[in-house]
């Protein structure tokens, strides 16, 4: 099967994991990126069996709206029973790393504030060792230069994805050349530098469930194997 494929089959499998979920008063987190993409379009089939979404993004919020999906604020909506998202590497702790898309602070807010993470990926997502994608890092614009001197001491290759501004305005260093032995632990320290809104380290709040896409099918993993 093609990677397109494989998004394509854990989309569907994603909308089976949310259907018992859902209800006339339930609004649903969506993510960003290609596999969320083709989640929302999957999602548009149930329009009429929820209330709406929170998006993680300014993009993923056009697409749930040219769906017609009602997109709600975050701060409308409380607690959410359910958040769908993609990743650019999972462990097997269900650690991630995200934000290739750039949409990381969004998303690590949205998932903090979700009951369940789905994570919907396609089996090249899969790691042992997290830090072969470049790890993204937002930074207020006024820190990138003593951030990416940060982040150097610490062993990585910050570079800077020029012609990038996130949803927030602000800018993204991607860690080259970081391989991660501890992800929770390198979360936090990256979060302790001035200048850091958010980095792409998805450890203190992993993914609860995983749905990965395989030439065999989608295999639907959680941290416990239950
Ligand atoms: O974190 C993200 C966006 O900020 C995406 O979830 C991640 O980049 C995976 O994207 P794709 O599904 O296109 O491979």
């Amino acid at each position: 099967m093609t990677q397109d494929e494989l998004k394509d089959a854990v989309a569907a499998a994603a909308l089976d994991e949310i259907r018992p979920l859902l209800g006339r008063n339930v609004v649903i987190g969506v993510g960003t990126g290609s596999t969320a993409n083709r989640f929302i379009d999957k999602l548009a089939t149930l329009r009429g069996d929820f209330r709406g979404a929170v998006a993680s993004s300014e993009a993923t919020a056009e697409r749930l709206r040219g769906h017609g999906i009602d997109v709600f604020e975050l701060n409308e909506t409380g607690t959410l029973p359910v958040y769908v998202d993609g990743a650019d590497e999972v462990n097997a702790h269900f650690h991630m790393i995200k934000g290739g898309g750039a949409a990381l602070t969004r998303e690590k807010i949205v998932a903090a504030c979700s009951e369940r993470f789905v994570c919907i990926a396609d089996a090249s997502k899969r790691v042992g060792r997290l830090g072969n994608f470049p790890l993204p890092v937002e930074v207020i614009p006024m820190a990138r230069s003593y951030v990416a001197r940060e982040l150097v001491r610490l062993g990585a290759d910050p570079v800077y994805r020029e012609g990038v501004i996130t949803d927030n305005g602000n800018q993204i260093l991607d860690c080259y050349e970081f391989m991660i032995d501890d992800p929770e632990a390198m979360e936090a320290r990256l979060n302790s530098i001035a200048g850091v809104v958010t980095n792409g380290l998805f450890a203190a709040r992993g993914a609860d469930v995983l749905l990965l896409g395989t030439d065999q099918g989608v295999e639907r993993l959680t941290p416990s194997g239950e």
